[in-house]
């Protein structure tokens, strides 16, 4: 029986449902999976760092009283010694779950780096290393025979990435547009419905949907991120955010959802992404009044969705969750499959070198 020792950067909505799910269903996702997963190290900005090599008792780590930290514990320490854990750690996997830093991506890219340097795979649903530093990091992780797995990086457990990856051999993809932020689109329907925009965004906060940050939810700069993931993996383009114009949702004023309404229209933030003729990408991110028989105006609430244009299928398209606590920590978990799934040729890889 193989077995997978993590170590989990970050313990807030997503690390924790992760932690929720092998505390709850480890012995069932054993026997389904093939392999066991044990959490070895924790570390986070307000509960300090936790290493126990033999595995880290969720239960006990779950029941933390708010203002607790690991401190008490047997390899716990008040500080979040993030790199030293991260290069010391008897982990297989790092799983990266830091805030999205939308402007230079750290501290997060620095996760990432140390993880792969010190030859342990990473699993990420953080944007900003994956839009930020894609191409270095896949490069790194080639150099050290480990993965670099990011599929909740766009549409959270969604698994659209590894469906474009995988799925679509043989296609040519023209264009990518969809909607990619699940707090804006609840927002949005939220205020349909009457409620205040700080309402609405305070709803999205309680349900695990908005990022530390709000702002980049609203205002468009993490469906740039992730305009510039897809833009590069799916359409081979070389982007960086400053590629990619924004406007967010404070561009659409309240009287203009009600009478978007009225007209028998629906605001939604598009992101797009698209080839030219010359061979060029030209990529947005902008609130665009869609008319109700539009396919994307009837995605609502945190649900998200992509449709592919494609040169011998038409358009292809994908909807499901776009946010979420326990839907992104899936997104984990399905990383942790593929890498297990890929292992035989990681060995091979490093055994070539
Ligand atoms: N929630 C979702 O629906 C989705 C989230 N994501 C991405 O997943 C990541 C995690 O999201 P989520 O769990 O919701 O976010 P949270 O804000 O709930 O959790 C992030 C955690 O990381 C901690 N943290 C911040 N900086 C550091 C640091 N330098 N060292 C150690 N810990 C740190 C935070 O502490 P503190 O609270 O004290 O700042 C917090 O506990 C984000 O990058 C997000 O963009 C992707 C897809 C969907
Ligand atoms: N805050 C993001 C989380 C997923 O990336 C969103 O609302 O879509």
């Amino acid at each position: 029986m193989d077995r997978y020792d993590l170590a989990l950067i970050g313990f807030g909505g997503v690390n924790r449902a992760l932690a929720e799910l092998i505390d709850e269903r480890g012995a069932a996702l054993t026997s389904e999976l093939g392999f066991e997963l044990r959490v070895v190290a924790i570390t986070d900005l307000r509960l300090g760092s936790l290493m126990q090599a033999d595995g880290i008792d969720l239960s006990a780590v779950l029941a933390l009283e708010p203002g607790a930290n690991f401190a008490p514990f047997a390899g716990g320490d008040p500080e979040p010694r993030n790199e030293y854990v991260i290069r010391n750690t008897t982990a297989d996997i790092v799983v990266e779950a830091t805030f999205t830093n939308p402007v230079d991506g750290e501290p997060a890219i620095s996760h990432v780096r140390w993880a792969l340097e010190s030859g342990k795979h990473v699993t990420t649903t953080n944007k900003g290393p994956v839009a930020l530093a894609g191409a270095e990091l896949r490069a790194l992780a080639a150099d050290h025979g480990v993965r670099f797995e990011h599929e909740g990086a766009v549409l959270s457990g969604t698994p659209i990435l590894r469906l474009a990856e995988r799925m679509f051999s043989g296609l040519r993809i023209r264009g990518v547009q969809g909607i990619l932020n699940g707090t804006s689109n609840y927002v949005l329907g939220r205020m349909e419905a009457g409620l205040s925009l700080p309402d609405a965004v305070a709803e999205a906060q309680e349900l695990g949907y908005a990022e530390a940050d709000p702002t980049a939810d609203l205002e468009g700069s993490d469906v740039q991120l992730k305009v510039v993931i897809l833009a590069n993996e799916v359409l081979g383009a070389d982007l960086t955010t400053a590629d990619v114009s924004r406007r967010g949702l404070s561009t659409v004023s309240a009287a203009e959802i009600a009478e978007a309404q009225r007209q028998g229209r629906r605001w939604k933030l598009i992101g797009d992404a698209h080839r030219n003729d010359d061979g060029s990408v030209t990529a947005s991110v902008a609130p665009v009044a869609l008319p109700l028989d539009h396919p994307l105006a009837g995605v609502s609430g945190a649900t998200n969705a992509v449709a592919f244009d494609t040169d011998l299928l038409g358009t292809v398209a994908v909807s499901g969750p776009g946010a979420g606590r326990v839907e992104t920590a899936y997104a984990l978990l399905s990383d942790v499959i593929a890498i297990h799934a890929g292992r035989g040729a990681l060995i091979g890889a490093a055994t070539d070198v």
